[in-house]
């Protein structure tokens, strides 16, 4: 296997324990849940409940939060389109390293460009890259606004937000999207159960 790089005189570097012993290990298959949707609409609360359910199913899974992965890993990045495109490259790239260690990796970001998030898809095997809309409309998410973000985005202290003043694209070909029900949020268990059960029906919950 290799990789494209500007650095040359580097070489891939096989070990006989592989994905398929790490999986067995566990008894379930490494893959990505990538939750992606406008601020508010529920990603990092999709993203604990989704991960207490499968702890409790006896399921190691580990989440990579937008918000959290900028206090470290991607705290040198902003948030001009750029800058989310190399946030979401890294963060694809990690998830793809927790996949490969055999866990759910579910990664919970904006990711407001169709584009990147394609890209993060085509780094792993198509069927282990797992796509969840969070399609809530702006209108909940701005009233919910848990970090009072977006009306300082409406007064215009904040330049550039998700929704606002920044474009987000909606996945075309999502595999799991969450909606509202008749006008009525799903709770976050509900949510939870529609990806477990998309995970189980897939086979990821066993080896
Ligand atoms: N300009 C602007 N636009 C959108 N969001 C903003 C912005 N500035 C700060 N925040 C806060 O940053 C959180 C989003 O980080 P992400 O890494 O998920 O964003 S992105 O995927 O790179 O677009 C996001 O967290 P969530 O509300 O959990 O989505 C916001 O709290
Ligand atoms: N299914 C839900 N039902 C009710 N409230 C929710 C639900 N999902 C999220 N919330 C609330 O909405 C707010 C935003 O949720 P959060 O998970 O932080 O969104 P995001 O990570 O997309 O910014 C929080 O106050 C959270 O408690």
């Amino acid at each position: 296997m290799s990789t494209l790089s500007n650095a040359t005189n580097i070489f891939w570097q096989d070990c006989q324990l592989g994905k398929p012993e790490r999986q067995k290990l566990l008894n379930q298959k490494g893959c990505v849940v990538w939750i992606t949707g406008l601020s508010g609409s529920g990603k990092s609360t999709l993203a604990c409940s989704l991960s207490s359910e499968l702890h409790s199913r006896g399921k190691l899974s580990y989440i990579l939060d937008g918000d959290n992965l900028r206090h470290g890993l991607n705290k040198d990045l902003g948030f001009k389109p750029e800058d989310r495109t190399e946030n979401i490259r890294r963060t694809g790239e990690v998830a793809k390293l927790f996949a490969d260690a055999g866990l759910i990796c579910v990664a919970s970001l904006i990711s407001p460009y169709r584009r990147d998030r394609d890209t993060c898809r085509a780094m792993l095997p198509d069927a282990n890259f797992i796509e969840v809309y969070m399609n809530m409309p702006l209108s909940l998410c701005e009233a919910r606004d848990p970090k009072g973000l977006y009306k300082l985005a409406r007064a215009g202290k904040i330049k550039g937000f998700t929704g606002i003043d920044d474009p987000y694209e909606p996945p075309l070909n999502c595999e799991i999207e969450i909606k509202e029900d008749d006008g009525d949020c799903p709770t976050p268990k509900v949510m939870a159960g529609q990806v477990v059960t998309y995970l189980e029906e897939k086979g990821f919950l066993e080896c």
